[in-house]
């Protein structure tokens, strides 16, 4: 199972919400799409559920495109790309229900979803009452119940308290679990490290890197420490001529900044330099997550949350 785009591109008038797009995301596991706001990640996944169609390129989905051949590429596709509105005085069993005629689930694949979004206690309660967190999760059922192998979603838990973050970030685990393919947008850096297996990082419509977690957070880990001393540092010089170092920032006269060339192997050396030096230092780590390094770097230092 895979998704796949090529060349894809969306502009209006003669702007690029999305440029050239090529990724290609297969397997059982979990893509997280990474990008400020306007990136371009929900008309991306707009085109791939068909609910955009691209200026030019093609958005594949298990080898069929999307645009020539929609209903065999969304065969398998479970999608939640806007919170949709139910009625409040419908039960979850009763909405589900009406999916069944019009996509072939069963009254077993209902139970099966809701216990998954763990809205199981609640399928007969009215929906007026529930949560947003709630209402997402049941949303996640409707995506659900054909029980497809590829989700695409697009920013799952906007909008929702910590708690309800909590609650979808684990549901997205068990899918992980079962084995499917999730493909989610976000723009939210400690839930893709939480959540997914590899980032696909977009800016301005342009794809900037896609790889595993791992391998984008050693890329950018290791060059730069922050060092912590018992004894106030007056003088900064010695430490400057230490082999490796790029740069130091002092952030207060107990605690500098250190920016090296180099990986683990040189991080090692400069820590043995300090204290062959004769430092007394309390800590040594490195620093930030190294992904929202990664990811500031790449897309020219934008803060986001
Ligand atoms: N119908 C439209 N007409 C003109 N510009 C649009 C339209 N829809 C989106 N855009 C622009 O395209 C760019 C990409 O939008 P998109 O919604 O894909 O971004 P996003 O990464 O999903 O951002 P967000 O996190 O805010 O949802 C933005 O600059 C947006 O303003």
């Amino acid at each position: 199972m895979y998704l796949e785009a090529i060349n894809l591109s969306k502009k209006y008038g003669n702007f690029y919400a999305l440029r050239n797009l090529n990724l290609r995301v297969e397997g059982g596991k979990c893509v997280g799409y990474l990008g400020p706001n306007g990136a371009g990640k929900t008309t991306t996944l707009k085109i791939f559920t068909n609910l955009l169609r691209p200026t030019s390129g093609d958005a594949i989905i298990n080898g069929y495109s999307v645009q020539k051949e929609l209903k065999k590429a969304l065969k398998d596709v479970g999608t939640l790309i806007e919170t949709p509105n139910f009625y409040p005085y419908l039960i979850p069993m009763e909405i589900l229900s009406m999916l069944c005629d019009i996509r072939g689930a069963t009254r077993k694949d209902i139970l099966e979803a809701l216990k998954k979004v763990r809205l199981y206690e609640w399928r007969n309660t009215k929906v007026k009452k529930f949560s947003k967190g709630m209402t997402q999760r049941l949303a996640m059922a409707v995506a659900l119940v054909t029980n497809p192998s590829i989700m695409i979603l697009d920013e799952p838990t906007t909008g929702m308290d910590p708690q309800g973050m909590a609650e979808i970030r684990e549901i997205i685990k068990d899918l992980k679990k079962d084995g499917k393919l999730i493909f989610m947008s976000s723009h939210l850096l400690p839930e893709i490290t939480d959540v997914c297996d590899e980032v696909a990082m977009i800016n301005k419509g342009t794809l900037l890197l896609y790889d595993t977690i791992e391998n984008v957070s050693s890329k950018f880990l290791s060059n730069s420490v922050v060092v912590e001393f018992l004894e106030p540092v007056k003088d900064i010089k010695p430490i400057q001529e230490i082999k490796y170092i790029k740069a130091i920032n002092q952030i207060n006269p107990y605690k500098i900044q250190i920016d090296f060339s180099g990986n683990a192997e040189e991080q090692y050396e400069i820590l043995k330099s300090l204290l062959k030096m004769g430092y007394k230092i309390t800590s040594y780590r490195s620093e930030g997550l190294a992904l929202e390094k990664a990811y500031l770097k790449l897309i020219g230092g934008d803060k986001i949350e």
